[in-house]
């Protein structure tokens, strides 16, 4: 196989790739760290592309703090659309496959129903919106290019759900948590997989694809579920969007219809709660 160069690689998707491929016999991936791999200097891309001629560049870099995104608009902005078009660039330049990661806040959310890929876009925070401009660049910049949206995502790794709720569990006697906003979680893990696979298929399938783990849940149902595959006796009440505000807006529901990349890949996904339990005791 021919060499996978990875940009965003200290981050939470970073790690999860490392660790899936560490015992896998792929050797051909390449993890830069950032002070080399900064996707906001082309000059520095354009070294590692030289240097590696990737077949195949997978971004998981991103600004990704949703509510510190709404005062920091030009940073998450450069990083989340400039970035993506520098590697996008690139990628074109050196006849390289692009893979990057997008989001189910790129979606209004306002009717529960599936999220297909051909759905409007239409974000409700700055987060989201950096992230579409992101997406449309790369559309506009690379001719090979995958686009994964996924949603919720957690793992062992970095900051996310999982580990603020063990965190505050520990801290708390009661947690209010948001039930009704309605999307998947996703492991990380799973997701690395998924994307290890898509290489390994050699498809030329191009384009926008939803990935996120089987099944639906609230933020209180995943904090009840996470809680209950541990010994945390913290209670926790159910609470509307309205009652925990927050600087960024967010979907209510976005449940992402994962139809075309199971039927392009011959994927299975793993549902959210199967995947819970192995990052819960992967973690306790
Ligand atoms: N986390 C989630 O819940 C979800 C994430 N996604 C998407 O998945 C992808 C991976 O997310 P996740 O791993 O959780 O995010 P993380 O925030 O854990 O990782 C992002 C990484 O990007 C790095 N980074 C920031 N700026 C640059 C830059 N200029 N050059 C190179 N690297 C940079 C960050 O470094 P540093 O920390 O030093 O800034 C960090 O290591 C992202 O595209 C995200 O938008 C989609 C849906 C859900
Ligand atoms: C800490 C806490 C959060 N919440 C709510 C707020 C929010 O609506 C929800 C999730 O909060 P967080 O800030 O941890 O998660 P958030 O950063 O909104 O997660 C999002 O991250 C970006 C990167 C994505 O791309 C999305 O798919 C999604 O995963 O939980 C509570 O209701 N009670 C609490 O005590």
């Amino acid at each position: 196989m021919n060499n996978i160069l990875v940009f965003g690689a200290s981050g939470q998707l970073g790690h999860c790739l490392k660790r899936v491929t560490e015992n896998s016999g792929i050797s051909n991936i390449v993890f830069p760290d950032e002070s080399s791999a900064n996707i906001l200097n082309q000059q520095a891309i354009n070294i590692l592309f030289d240097e590696y001629k990737p077949a195949y560049c997978i971004n998981c870099a991103a600004y990704t703090a949703v509510d510190k995104a709404e005062d920091n608009i030009d940073l998450a902005r450069k990083i989340n659309k400039d970035g993506a078009a520098n590697l996008a660039k690139a990628c074109k330049q050196y006849n390289t496959i692009l893979i990057h990661i997008s989001t189910d806040f790129v979606f209004e959310g306002n009717v529960p129903r599936l999220l297909n890929e051909e759905d409007p876009a239409k974000p409700l925070s700055v987060y989201g919106l950096t992230k579409l401009e992101g997406e449309q660049d790369i559309i506009t910049f690379a001719d090979k290019y995958y686009i994964l949206r996924t949603s919720w995502l957690y793992s062992e790794f970095g900051n996310n759900f999982v580990k603020t709720m063990l965190r505050l569990g520990k801290e708390k006697d009661q947690l209010r948590i948001i039930a009704d906003q309605i999307g998947t979680p996703t492991y990380g893990i799973d997701l690395a997989k998924a994307i290890l696979q898509i290489i390994e298929s050699g498809k030329t399938d191009y384009g926008i694809y939803h990935y996120s783990n089987e099944g639906v849940a609230s933020w209180f149902d995943f904090t009840k579920a996470i809680f209950d595959l541990t010994d945390i006796i913290t209670e926790v009440l159910p609470i509307t969007t309205d009652q925990y505000p927050t600087p960024a807006r967010r979907p209510a529901y976005s449940v992402m219809d994962k139809s075309k990349i199971k039927s392009t890949f011959d994927m299975s996904i793993p549902y959210w709660r199967d995947s819970l339990k192995d990052c819960i005791a992967a973690l306790i």
